[in-house]
């Protein structure tokens, strides 16, 4: 835990929560582009998100498998600085996101037990940045931003090759501990900041910066 603690905040939908988001100190904004989440935007809303965005912060598109088109339309109408994987896109579709598109791309990977840890090296190896999420529940409707957290003592100590970012489950009461455990200098929340699936709450968003960053909220 670091005054540097960068955090994300994902599933932004409305202008006030931007701005609250952006004023509690978050380094990154995620829009949602999945029509299964209640944090589903059209492109239309996104555009719009994006540009009423202040300077500095950086404005992630988080997709599902999404293929080139989606993307190119994405793209074409948003003003975008990193591509968001976090569908069951293959090492080989990574890179071609990569090479095709010419944004920084993060690829999350779900774990649940040790025999999830591989997947990391291989998405390493292609992506710019990892994102470390739960592994979603085989019946579950959305493949993150369930609220589900998994166990940081498997990363614990690890040697990344890549900037990595933590996600899944994370709230104002347990971001400091997540870091303290697995020393993460990036993390990544969603349903914890939110009054409502969709809706972020100012006082979590600003409790959840403060506590990634070991100071007391205001
Ligand atoms: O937030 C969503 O609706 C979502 C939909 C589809 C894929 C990922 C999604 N969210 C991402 O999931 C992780 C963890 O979220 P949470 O903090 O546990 O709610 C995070 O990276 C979100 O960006």
């Amino acid at each position: 835990m670091s005054a540097h603690t960068r955090v994300k905040i994902c599933g932004l939908t409305r202008a006030q929560d931007l701005d609250h988001a952006a004023k509690a100190g978050a380094s990154y904004a995620g829009f949602v582009f999945f029509p299964k989440s209640p944090r589903n935007l059209t492109l239309e809303a996104a555009r719009d998100l994006a540009l009423a965005a202040p300077v500095g912060l950086a404005k992630v598109a988080l997709v599902v498998n999404a293929d080139d088109a989606m993307l190119d339309a994405i793209l074409a109408q948003v003003p975008i600085d990193m591509i968001q994987l976090h569908g069951s896109e293959t090492p080989a579709r990574v890179a071609e996101i990569h090479a095709r598109f010419g944004l920084p791309v993060m690829k999350a990977v779900g774990i649940a037990t040790a025999d999830d840890l591989p997947k990391l090296a291989q998405f390493e190896a292609v992506a710019d940045q990892i994102l470390v999420d739960a592994k979603p529940a085989q019946d579950a409707a959305l493949p993150g931003g369930n609220g589900l957290s998994f166990d940081w003592r498997l990363i614990a100590g690890r040697d990344w090759v890549k900037p990595w970012m933590l996600a899944g489950g994370l709230t104002p009461d347990n971001v400091a501990e997540a870091i303290r455990l697995t020393g993460a200098q990036l993390v990544d929340v969603s349903s914890g900041v939110e009054a409502a699936p969709g809706l972020k709450d100012p006082a979590r968003m600003v409790g959840f910066v403060q506590a990634a960053r070991g100071l007391a909220a205001a």
